[in-house]
Order: C-alpha cells, then structure tokens, then sequence
C-alpha cells in the first residue's frame, strides 16, 4: 500500500512520530511505500528568507530561487520521516528518476506533472525488506529540479506499482459541508468529485488530493482513500476500508 504523508498531518513531532509508528506497524500486515510532502516546513523556510508564497488551484508557484528551498527542506524531512519510520531508505524522485516530471504549465514555474516512476527501484528496496520513503522533487527534461505536488506524486507511485493508496490529511475525508465532520462521504464516484470542484464545495488543497487518487485508480491502483492522520489507529482503519473518504471510478 501507498501511504501518502503531507503538512498538515505532520505539523507536530509527536504527530510526525505517531504516524510513522502507525507506518511501521501496518508495515507487519502488508507492504508499505511512503509518499511524502511537507508544506508547513517548505513555508516556514520560505517566509525565513523573505520568499513569499503563492498558490494557484492548490499548486505553488515556484520560482528557480523557491525550488531551491523546496528541495533543501524536503530532503531534510526525507531523511527525518525514513528515519522515524525505521528499516526505511529516504529517496527524492531525482534518485535513480525514480519520479520523471515535466513542466506543468510554464506560469506555475518550477512545477512539475509526474511523466513516469521508476517502479524498479522501488520493488528493489521493498525486495530487500526496507521500506522507500520518497520525496516529492522530480527530475524534469533538463535534469533539473521539479517541484511535484506530493499528493500528485504519491497517485503516481500507486498506479506505477498497482497499489491501493491511502492519503493522510488533517480531516477526516472529503465533507460535503467543510468543515462539518458530520457531512463526511463515505465513497465519492469520479462524477461527484468533478461536480464538487465545479460547484466548490471541494477546494484548495483538496482539489489536488481527488484528482490524485482519481488519477491513481487510472493508473491500476486498486483503491484510493482520503482519511485522517490525526487520530491514532486512523491509518489502519482506513486501510480496512473503516474511515475516510474512498474514491471509486
Ligand atoms: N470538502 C472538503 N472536505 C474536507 N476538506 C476540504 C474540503 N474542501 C477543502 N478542504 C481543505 O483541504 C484541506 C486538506 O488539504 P491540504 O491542506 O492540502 O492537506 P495536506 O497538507 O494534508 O496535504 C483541509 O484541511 C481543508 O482545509
Ligand atoms: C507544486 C506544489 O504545490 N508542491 C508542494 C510540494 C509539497 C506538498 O505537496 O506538501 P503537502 O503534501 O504537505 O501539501 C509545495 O510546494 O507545497
């Protein structure tokens, strides 16, 4: 399984260190690969060097001198989370292309959308008995960086190996009423999603989250489920299909 780790449900080291031990035990039952981002971190290193940020559909506008700073932050956590995890190897998707990326769409800038994953690293690591712990910088057609959204390079790692998919976020699924609990949907079908960007009731960073997983059962995963990373015991229920919100074709 795919399990896809971001900013909000890291903010925290004893929320970073609760997930992680919650990846580790899942690890006992069933294979693991971790995606990560890290958003609050790339924004506390941005605003401490006067670099402002700006987002477009949930997507950063990233400068040359901004993806430097993505890149150093995110490899930083890279190694922190691989270590939290344990029998963990961290890779940026600049290893080995392990995540290949071209540019998005040039008034974005450095932004990139996932073109291919080498899936053989990955089945070599998980091979080896040590769980791949990838960041979400691609390498783009110049070999230079790229800066992936992390939910949009954790769907392509799970089409890429066939996986079921599960992204961690501070809610606890996609609500038809944010930010009421309540409202939470349980399934949500392609057609609703479409229909709940167009209407606006799903927006922001949950706008690149569906897609991905959309995105990911296009690519063969066989399931993909938005769930909360805030409560213990959440990751394994929404592994079992009891929590969060499942997307179905
Ligand atoms: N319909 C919705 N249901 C739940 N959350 C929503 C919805 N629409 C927008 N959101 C927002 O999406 C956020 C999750 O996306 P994001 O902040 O990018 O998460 P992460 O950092 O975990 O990847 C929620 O905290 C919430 O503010
Ligand atoms: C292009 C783009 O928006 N990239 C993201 C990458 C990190 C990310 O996605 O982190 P979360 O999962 O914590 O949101 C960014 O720069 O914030």
């Amino acid at each position: 399984m795919i399990v896809k780790y971001g900013g909000n449900a890291m903010k925290s080291l004893d929320l970073r260190r609760a997930v992680a031990a919650e990846i580790a035990a899942l690890r006992a039952e069933q294979t693991v690969v971790v995606v990560h981002g890290g958003g609050p971190v790339i924004e506390r290193e941005l605003a401490a060097r006067g670099i402002p940020s700006e987002f477009r559909a949930g997507l950063r506008v990233t400068t040359p001198e901004a993806m430097d700073v993505v890149e150093m932050a995110l490899c930083q956590l890279n190694k922190q989370l691989s270590q939290d995890v344990g029998h963990a190897v961290g890779l940026m998707g600049r290893d080995s292309d392990l995540l290949r990326a071209e540019v998005f769409d040039p008034a974005l800038g450095r932004v990139g959308r996932v073109t291919g994953v080498n899936a053989d690293v990955l089945r070599a690591l998980i091979g080896a008995g040590l769980t791949p712990v990838v960041g979400c910088v691609a390498v783009g057609p110049d070999g230079d960086a790229l800066n992936v959204n992390a939910d949009t390079a954790a769907g392509a790692v799970a089409g890429a190996l066939n996986e079921g998919i599960v992204f961690l976020t501070d809610v606890d699924g996609v609500y038809r009423t944010y930010p009421d609990p309540e409202s939470r949907a349980a399934h949500l079908t392609r057609a609703e999603v479409e229909g709940g960007i167009a209407d606006g009731w799903i927006a922001g960073g949950m706008i690149p989250k569906v897609r991905a997983a959309l995105d990911a059962l296009d690519r063969g995963a066989p399931f993909a489920v938005i769930a909360s990373g805030m409560h213990a015991g959440a990751l394994s229920a929404a592994a079992r299909g009891e929590a969060g919100t499942r997307i179905t074709p």
